[in-house]
């Protein structure tokens, strides 16, 4: 399934946040949205995922427009792992994942015995099976998102939209998660701030600066350190990695340096 990104642009109290974003998302993809901190990309995200309506262009899945399908519909094939999907009530693992189905019941509809199974798959698959019967409250955060991101999954969505996936996750999970979601077959729009593990993990790769796109691409294109030290602010060298080619940063500390238009 296809998700574009049609020069949305988002504006707030007159403030504009997103400007004319050109984005695509073609079948099976994984693109990375990247970009400075209030760069806007979660706003962008939640256009998508439909906590927001674009002041400007439009989101469109596979030729419609999302603001023509309806919210049950539109539920049942886009999933998002968000920032502000932290579970505040007590619920069990279990009953946190078996949530992803609720787009697919009807009513108090229970599970069926397919769709029990999928919840204890995606538990084991993100390695939170042993915690099925623990209060999420009592988690650490790293195991947390953890769940979060199997309730995603059972949602069994063809678009996945994740923000910050990799937050909290010690190095191997993060490694998991996102050759997990390189594999999966689905269309991916993710948010990281760890450029290495983005080049690494995305097919493209789009730079949000201020709310505008400055770059889009395969990583090799896209990261450069011309791109490091006008957009991130930072002195790098780049050299590819010996196994895979992919770009990777070597950074050096104290090479931040100021940013156009960022306050000091
Ligand atoms: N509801 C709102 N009202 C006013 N300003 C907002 C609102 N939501 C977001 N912003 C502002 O829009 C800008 C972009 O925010 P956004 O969360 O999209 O950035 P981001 O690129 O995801 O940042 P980060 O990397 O820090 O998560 C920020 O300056 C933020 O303060």
């Amino acid at each position: 399934m296809s998700l574009l990104l049609d020069d949305i642009s988002l504006s707030i109290d007159g403030a504009t946040i997103v400007q004319d974003l050109a984005l695509a998302v073609e079948p099976r993809q994984v693109v990375g949205l990247i970009g400075p901190n209030g760069s806007g990309k979660t706003t962008a995200l939640r256009c998508v995922y439909r906590a927001l309506r674009p002041t400007g262009g439009a989101v469109w899945i596979d030729g419609k427009e999302l603001t023509r399908i309806p919210l049950r519909d539109s539920a049942r094939v886009i999933a998002a792992l968000t920032q502000d999907g932290r579970a505040d009530l007590d619920f069990t693992v279990e009953e946190i994942v078996a949530l992803g189905r609720a787009p697919h019941l009807r009513g108090n509809q229970a599970l069926s015995a397919r769709e029990l199974e999928l919840c204890r798959q995606a538990m084991a698959q993100m390695q939170v099976l042993h915690l099925a019967h623990r209060g999420v409250l009592s988690l650490s955060g790293g195991e947390r998102q953890r769940v979060l991101v199997a309730r995603a999954l059972v949602q069994e969505p063809q678009v996945l939209v994740l923000d910050e996936p990799t937050n909290h996750l010690d190095l191997h999970h993060q490694i998991r998660l996102l050759s997990m979601l390189k594999d999966s077959g689905l269309s991916v729009l993710v948010t990281l701030h760890d450029l290495n593990l983005a080049a690494s993990a995305c097919d493209r790769l789009a730079v949000l600066s201020q709310g505008s796109l400055v770059a889009s691409g395969p990583p090799q294109e896209v990261l450069t350190e011309a791109l490091l030290r006008d957009v991130f602010g930072v002195e790098a060298s780049i050299v590819p990695h010996p196994l895979t080619a992919v770009p990777q940063i070597l950074y050096d500390l104290g090479s931040a340096t100021p940013r156009e238009g960022t306050p000091a």
